[in-house]
């Protein structure tokens, strides 16, 4: 039986500092494939090159992938500071009305880092473009040097909220994990539950009430070694069995049109 299809969102980057390329990081693919049992498809995330009702069409959930550009603040109705850093505008075009559609839909979204930001940015929140500035806050960027085994360690706990959603599907309440971000959420969207938090208070992970699908999102980066973490597994199997009944569901639905 055809693998239901998880979309990825990628980046641009400047291959050899030259050569534009749509990518992203493989251990995605890896999660995605060995502990989601989904295929993976890497999004090219232009609107010069996809639409979200093709995107929608095409796959079957979306993994809103970390990314360095910043969203932009003028989607949350900020103006851009030089502490924000660099953009990219093309993927903020289809990432934010991806997710949106996808809420409202019920098609399963899991959103990292960026992906996190993106679901808050799109959902009506906003975000601090440094939280490392603010006072309380801890340093959350990854390492400046070092391998990626150093850059990726598990380096602070997360606390959810007591027999929340993610305290269930992770079966602890409290985890550790690792960071890798500069930015965090400001204001939370309207519908927005944050249900973790790290010991310096910033909101780690995140869903919308009362969607009709899987719409979880986590600050930190559950890809690297998915399959060995007992944070990151949970997470990528209960995205993978969501994927899994929205294909069913869809397919279900094309066999009774054309019954
Ligand atoms: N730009 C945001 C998001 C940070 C993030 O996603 N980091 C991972 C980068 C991985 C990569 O380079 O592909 C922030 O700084 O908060």
């Amino acid at each position: 039986m055809a693998r239901p299809i998880v979309g990825i969102i990628g980046n641009a980057y400047l291959m050899n500092d030259q050569y534009p390329v749509h990518a992203a990081g493989t251990m995605n693919s890896t999660a995605v494939t060995d502990v989601a049992g989904c295929m993976p498809l890497i999004i090219p995330s232009d609107p010069r090159f996809v639409s979200v009702p093709e995107l929608m069409d095409a796959c079957d959930g979306f993994l809103f992938t970390g990314g360095r550009p910043n969203v932009h603040p003028e989607e949350y109705g900020e103006a851009a500071t030089e502490a924000h850093g660099e953009f990219d505008r093309a993927r903020d075009e289809v990432a934010l009305e991806l997710i949106r559609s996808c809420v409202e839909a019920g098609q399963p979204i899991l959103g990292i880092c960026r992906g996190f930001q993106e679901v808050n940015v799109a959902m009506g929140g906003s975000l601090y473009p440094e939280i490392r500035d603010l006072p309380g806050r801890d340093n959350h960027r990854m390492p400046p040097d070092g391998t990626l085994e150093e850059k990726f360690a598990l380096r602070h706990e997360v606390t959810f909220q007591e027999g929340g959603v993610f305290h269930q599907v992770m079966g602890a309440q409290k985890v550790l994990t690792n960071t890798l971000h500069g930015q965090g959420i400001k204001t939370a969207g309207p519908r927005l539950v944050i249900d973790g938090h790290a010991p310096d208070g910033t909101p780690e992970a995140i869903y919308v009430s009362d969607a009709p699908g899987f719409t979880l999102a986590v600050q930190w980066h559950p890809e690297y070694n998915a399959a060995e973490d007992p944070v990151s597994r949970p997470l990528f199997e209960a995205f993978g069995q969501a994927v899994l009944a929205w294909s069913n569901g869809k397919q279900a639905t094309t066999l009774l049109k054309s019954a």
